[in-house]
């Protein structure tokens, strides 16, 4: 098999058996085009991001935006947005692999945010399969049998509603040469789904729903509109055909909410608050701040004030402007060999869903088919109507920006230190088998969580923080820190796991980001390089 030409493109991906249906001549101009389209002003906007981050090196901190100003204060709504969104209680997100995609369409939940993006490692044949198991699903033609167990699996009745999150603007998608050039990884994805699905969706009382990854102001969510206006247009499909809920997951988009809103008002079914990548970016975007730093990974909670206030902040915002307010990842998971530790994940997980139920949130996240009920109880309780748009819960909320940015208080503590070592090697270690979502110590793990691991490490080193014992963060704690975790995890995974996985390469990788003097904006580009190189 070999995939259809078309001029300016060259396909490195392998031409697996059945990627021809995906990657056919008219889906691949379709994709090219856009890239070719929107191609300038991604770069434009990576490029304003680095122009951001040196003036806030400089000490500029984020604030409200005074040139729109007359959007945050008019009187506006979003568009109306389809039935099949009204009720979003609870969410459960996962990769695209085929039997997780029945698993979560068949888990209970109303939604389900299928991920090419924090918890999928983007190999080629990964990013494409994701595309065929969607495709067969949308179609309700997903069955899937286990190879290992004889187990087979088949699409319920009434499945979730499906919504797709692409790549974020940062990744580009190497195996697809435009004009010489990797195209965007989210433009592939979008371009693909929305190419191949948008009829068979909205013959089916559905449409074409995304999640939209890691912006950092605006004029990104403008230029995802704009990719919307063109791609409805090319397909003769009507405007607001696409629905998209921006991820909140950046510290300057935080700043923006009403006007991210506002670019997309025609496409809008909300926000999310993804926790776990706005830690992330807290750091990396005040990493040259030491005032700012960040005590222990687990000291920093949705409760503490900095997080309280944006999650409240986003309620109050997508309330007035009539869109949804989801709520975020716990990351404990059923722990199955263990009963006790079991219950204190789950009332961990509980306490976490109350507070979102209570707050206002009109939905929630889950990372595992058996917290469904979980969250779903709680909701229910809490919010007996579809959604909490019309509750006025947060209405009277008034944030400042310096409580947006708060750095809150806590220790940095060997056990911390240990642990984003432990992790930030653990995951790694996953991604470059092709795996970007995995069960570490009882907790789930992806790339924004391990990003807090990573990043911490850098800004500890950085500012030479001092643990809560007195010793210094250094070059030589952390190198035998990390030695003596990887000593740690070979006796805990055993010889034949050790032989057959890729810790040291993790390490030697995190050891490279952690030490460096400048920061590597995402710990998946040069990984991304690397499983590329390897021809993954
Ligand atoms: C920060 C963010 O971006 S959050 C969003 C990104 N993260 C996620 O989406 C988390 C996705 N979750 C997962 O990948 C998994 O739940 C993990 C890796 C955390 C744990 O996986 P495991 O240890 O394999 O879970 P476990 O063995 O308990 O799974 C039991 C069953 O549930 C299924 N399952 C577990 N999680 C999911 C999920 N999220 N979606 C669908 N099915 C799932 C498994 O496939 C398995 O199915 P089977 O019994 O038919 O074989
Ligand atoms: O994508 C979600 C997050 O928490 O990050
Ligand atoms: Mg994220």
């Amino acid at each position: 098999m070999a995939f259809p030409t078309v001029p300016g493109l060259e396909i490195k991906g392998a031409a697996v058996a059945g990627f021809e249906a995906i990657l056919s001549a008219e889906a691949l101009a379709f994709v090219v085009d856009l890239e070719r389209r929107f191609r300038d002003e991604r770069k434009r906007l990576l490029a304003a991001r680095e122009e951001r981050q040196k003036r806030i090196d400089a000490g500029e901190l984020p604030g409200f935006l005074p040139e729109t100003s007359a959007i945050r204060n008019g009187e506006w709504k979003v568009a109306p947005i389809p039935a099949d969104l009204q009720n979003r209680r609870v969410e459960i997100t996962g990769p695209v692999d085929r039997k997780m995609v029945i698993n979560a369409l068949n888990s209970g939940a109303s939604c389900y945010m299928a991920d090419f993006e924090d918890s999928t490692t983007p190999l080629w044949t990964n990013q494409v399969q994701g595309q065929i198991n969607l495709r067969d699903a949308i179609a309700r033609k997903v069955d899937f049998t286990e190879p290992s167990s004889g187990k087979s699996y088949k699409l319920a009745e009434k499945p979730a509603t499906l919504l797709v999150r692409p790549r974020g603007w940062h990744l580009s998608e190497k195996h697809m040469l435009v004009d010489g050039e990797p195209m965007s990884g989210g433009l592939f994805d979008f371009g693909l789904y929305f190419f191949h699905n948008v009829r068979e969706l909205t013959s089916r009382g559905s449409g074409p729903y995304f999640y939209l990854p890691k912006m950092e102001s605006h004029l990104e969510a403008r230029l995802w509109n704009n990719v919307f206006l063109h791609a409805q247009q090319a397909l003769g499909v009507p405007v607001g055909t696409i629905k998209a809920t921006v991820l909140i997951e950046t510290i300057l988009a935080t700043f923006e909410l009403d006007e991210i809103i506002y670019e997309l008002r025609e496409h809008m079914a909300g926000l999310n608050c993804g926790r776990w990548d706005y830690i992330f970016s807290y750091i990396k975007r005040f990493r040259n701040h030491p005032d700012r730093m960040l005590p222990d990974r687990a000291e920093v909670t949705m409760t503490v004030p900095f997080m309280r206030a944006y999650s409240r902040l986003v309620i109050k915002t997508c309330h007035r402007r009539g869109c949804f307010a989801m709520g975020g990842m716990a990351a404990q998971i059923p722990i199955k060999a263990d009963p006790h530790k079991n219950e204190e994940a789950m009332a961990k997980v509980r306490a976490d869903k109350e507070r979102e139920a209570n707050d206002g949130h009109d939905g929630t996240w889950v990372a595992h088919p058996g917290l469904v009920p979980i969250a779903k109880e709680i909701f229910d309780r809490v919010m007996p109507e579809p959604n909490q748009v019309e509750s006025g819960k947060q209405a009277d909320l008034t944030v400042s920006a310096e409580e947006l940015i708060a750095a809150p208080k806590g220790s940095i503590t060997e056990a911390g230190l240990r642990m984003n070592c432990n992790v930030g090697i653990g995951y790694t270690e996953a991604w470059l088998r092709g795996i970007g979502c995995v069960p570490l110590h009882n907790l789930m793990e992806d790339a924004a969580t391990a990003e807090i691991s990573r990043a911490q490490v850098w800004q500890w080193r950085r500012h030479k923080a001092k643990l809560d014992d007195g010793r210094t963060v250094d070059t030589a704690l952390i190198r035998k820190t990390v030695e003596q975790e990887l000593e740690t995890i070979a006796k805990e995974v055993g010889d034949n796991r050790w032989k057959g996985g890729r810790w040291n390469d993790a390490a030697k990788l995190f050891l490279e980001l952690v030490e460096r003097d400048d920061f590597v904006e995402f710990l998946t580009l040069p990984a991304y390089e690397r499983v590329v190189a390897e021809g993954g």
